[in-house]
């Protein structure tokens, strides 16, 4: 997990249009899918929401048509806490636009728990996800993180707020801190809706591989402040244990200096 000093290096790759970003994203994670299933069997991906939904829909093309969908088992980085089938839940997002097209196992999906998200009980939904995924842990789908015990996900997709936010970690909000916990909740989200879940930082950056895929000129405020190692934004402190890279557009990239 890396340390956190000014300078820090961050691998980025500038694409000129968000498609291409969608486009380039689902080749990065067919590589990873082709790569994890052959080696373990099992391939463990997180999604996040917003435009990721529907950029996902770049793997539903014949040139990944091979993919070994029915090894993969899927997870989400935050969730509102939303009934299931409510539209601003993220499982029913990405259920509508991907996952109903792919033949992965319903049981190798991991939304959170139904009863929970139909309470709005955003504590219940953090504590039994977090079950759900140490369960996963004991069954070696899910591996650890060296001598850490955390879960080491193969791949994580991310994007991020124009505030700096990753996951449903916010500027300001205590959450970022939390490093015990693998999931914990928020009930005031500065993101509508107001009560998530959310994997925790420890968590986020003990990933093999994370894509955070970033487009849109209202980003561009942010990604300038991140690339400048401003660590009040949440995504300023996004690292990995193999790969961390920031996929962007150019018009996210726009307040870059040319030199970064
Ligand atoms: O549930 C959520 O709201 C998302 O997980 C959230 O963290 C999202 O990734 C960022 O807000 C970026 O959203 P956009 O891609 O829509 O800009």
């Amino acid at each position: 997990m890396a340390s956190y000093s000014a300078n820090t290096k961050r691998e980025k790759k500038v694409f000129d249009t968000e498609d291409d970003v969608a486009k380039a994203m689902a080749e990065y994670t067919f590589n990873l899918s082709k790569k994890f299933c052959k080696k373990r069997g099992y391939f463990t991906i997180v999604l996040s929401g917003g435009d990721l939904v529907l950029w996902l829909k770049k793997l539903l093309v014949p040139e990944y048509a091979d993919t070994e969908w029915s090894k993969w088992h899927v997870f989400w980085v935050d969730e509102r806490v939303v009934p299931l089938d409510d539209k601003d839940s993220n499982y029913k997002q990405t259920l509508d636009s991907f996952l109903s097209e792919v033949p992965i196992p319903t049981s190798n999906i991991y939304a959170i728990d139904q009863n929970c998200a139909a309470l709005g009980d955003a504590k219940g939904a953090a504590i039994l996800y977090e079950e759900c995924i140490k369960r996963l842990v004991n069954q070696n789908i899910i591996r650890t993180y060296k001598s850490s015990g955390f879960p080491q996900f193969d791949l994580q997709l991310l994007g991020m707020g124009p505030d700096g936010h990753m996951a449903s970690l916010f500027p300001g909000h205590y959450q970022i801190k939390e490093k015990a916990s693998l999931v914990t909740y928020i009930t005031n989200s500065p993101k509508l809706p107001p009560k998530r879940i959310t994997f925790t930082l420890p968590v986020i950056n003990c990933a093999s591989y994370n894509l955070m895929a970033v487009c849109g000129e209202a980003q561009a405020d942010a990604v300038a402040k991140v690339f400048n190692d401003d660590f009040n934004l949440p995504s300023a402190r996004l690292s990995a244990d193999t790969q961390a890279i920031w996929y962007l557009d150019k018009a996210a990239a726009s307040e870059l200096p040319k030199c970064l």
